[in-house]
């Protein structure tokens, strides 16, 4: 880097030589290059920490899109939908501009603070995760239409025109609780106590600028073959995965999942948008259910994932093929075969849960926490309504949350969450 290079805090552009005539670092700061920035920034007052490259099972903060989308899925989420309570834009920015570097250190699996000793006050990390790794974790950001509404924000005009509460669907049994949301803060991790510890921070540190409006943790188990995790298993007992985005081709992201120059509002540009639905399966009945209705209700068979009548996970589905009586072979109600007639893509990373008890019913409070990511909403819409009421696997599943957040694409070195958004008003 040259001295004449500026380099960016945030806002403030500040020249190299600018820098090293506050810190007074002279030769020996020229020599910490681009990852002794950090450093540096504290002087600042704000801690601006860098990905740490010797850190164990970490993930990087910093790249073209954020973390949780296209990095391999984990075992948890810890899945947070908040609202906000701040009056003012620049509370709000201020607000991600707070969690930026704290979330750098919890992915470099760090506390947010530094650990104090002082008896008389709380302690800046609220302490579970000591003695843990990164544990893989990734945090997203998103923000769902309502934060556009907010009083005093001036935002309504940076909306883009598709964030807008999903439709209602038929069978949908939505519960205010567990729907809609501000903003929605994704932490997905090897350890479930990493996940928690991650929100339960960021939160802390938002105290008086947001509120929980409704949260839920996740787990997916993924059976090893040859060194290789395997799809893992929904609650049904379905291996839950097998056709999916391919995350690893640029093409496959770029089509599907990341917003692209020019095809919506330009600050989206990289980000996606994530869709929630918490899904209940009725376990109960799904148990009373013979295999063979089960296999059918998915298009599948249970012990491979292969499609009905093959042998092989990844055998193509074959929707042509017809069984001894002229019937499809994948029927034509079935969750595989609706899916793939929408004609439309989506990558989806769900989790299961397991929430205690319904009162009402005495029955579990279990289903999946299906997440998808894609481009555009109507990826999902398209899907969803080709199942409407249709999809056999209705008779064992109710929507009772549902949620759409616009996630912010990457965040640069010198940068912050969401800055995309800021500076386009
Ligand atoms: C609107 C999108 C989807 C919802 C909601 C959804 C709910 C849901 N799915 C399962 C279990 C399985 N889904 C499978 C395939 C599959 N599902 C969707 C979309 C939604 N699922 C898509 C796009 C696909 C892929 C279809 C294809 O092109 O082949 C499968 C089969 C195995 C697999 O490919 O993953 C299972 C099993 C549950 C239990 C559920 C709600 C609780
Ligand atoms: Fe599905």
């Amino acid at each position: 880097m040259t001295e004449e290079k500026e380099v960016k805090f945030y806002d403030k552009k500040i020249s190299r030589r600018q820098m090293l005539k506050y810190t007074g670092a002279g030769a020996a700061g020229v020599a910490l290059g681009a990852s002794g920035l950090g450093s540096l920034m504290s002087v600042f007052g704000m801690a601006m920490p860098d990905d740490d490259e010797r850190a164990t099972n970490k993930i990087n903060f910093y790249g073209a899109h954020q973390s949780g989308i296209a990095t391999d899925v984990p075992t948890h989420v810890y899945f947070a939908s908040l609202n906000v309570v701040v009056t003012s834009l620049k509370e709000l920015q201020d607000l991600f501009k707070t969690w930026t570097p704290l979330t750098v250190r919890l992915m470099n699996g760090e506390p947010i603070g530094d650990s104090s000793t002082n008896g008389y006050v709380p302690a800046k990390d609220t302490g579970e995760a000591k003695g843990l790794d990164a544990s893989n974790l990734t945090i997203t950001f998103g923000v769902g239409p309502s934060l556009f509404d907010k009083p005093g924000l001036g935002l309504a005009h940076k909306r883009p025109k598709e964030l807008t509460d999903l439709p209602h669907f038929p069978k949908d049994q939505l519960d205010p609780t567990y729907t809609g949301g501000d903003i929605c803060i994704q932490a997905c991790a090897d350890d479930p106590q990493v996940a928690f510890h991650a929100v339960r921070n960021l939160i802390r540190a938002a105290s008086g600028k947001v509120t929980m409006k409704w949260s839920q943790a996740g787990f997916n188990s993924y059976p090893m073959k040859k060194s290789k995790k395997q799809t893992p298993r929904n609650l049904f007992a379905f291996k839950d995965g097998t056709v999916n985005v391919n995350t690893k081709s640029k093409t496959d992201m770029n089509e599907v999942v990341w917003v692209q120059p020019g095809e919506t509002a330009s600050w989206m540009t990289g980000g996606t948008y994530l869709v929630a639905r918490r899904i209940q399966m009725h376990l109960e009945t799904w148990d009373r259910t013979a295999l063979g209705e089960q296999e059918a209700t998915f298009g599948r068979h249970r012990d491979t994932g292969a499609p009905i009548g093959l042998h092989q996970e990844n055998d193509d589905l074959g929707l042509e093929r017809k069984d001894a009586s002229g019937q499809p072979t994948i029927p034509a109600d079935s969750h595989a075969r609706l899916a793939r007639e929408s004609g439309e893509r989506m990558l989806r990373r769900s989790f299961s849960y397991s929430s205690g008890v319904i009162d009402a019913t005495g029955t579990y409070d279990a289903g999946l926490l299906f997440i998808s990511f894609q481009k555009h909403p109507k990826q999902f819409i398209k899907i969803q309504n080709s199942f409407g009421r249709v999809d056999k696997l209705n008779e064992y599943i109710t929507h009772r949350g549902s949620a759409m957040f616009a996630c912010f694409p990457g965040i640069q070195k010198g940068s912050y969450i969401g800055e995309a958004l800021f500076k386009s008003l």
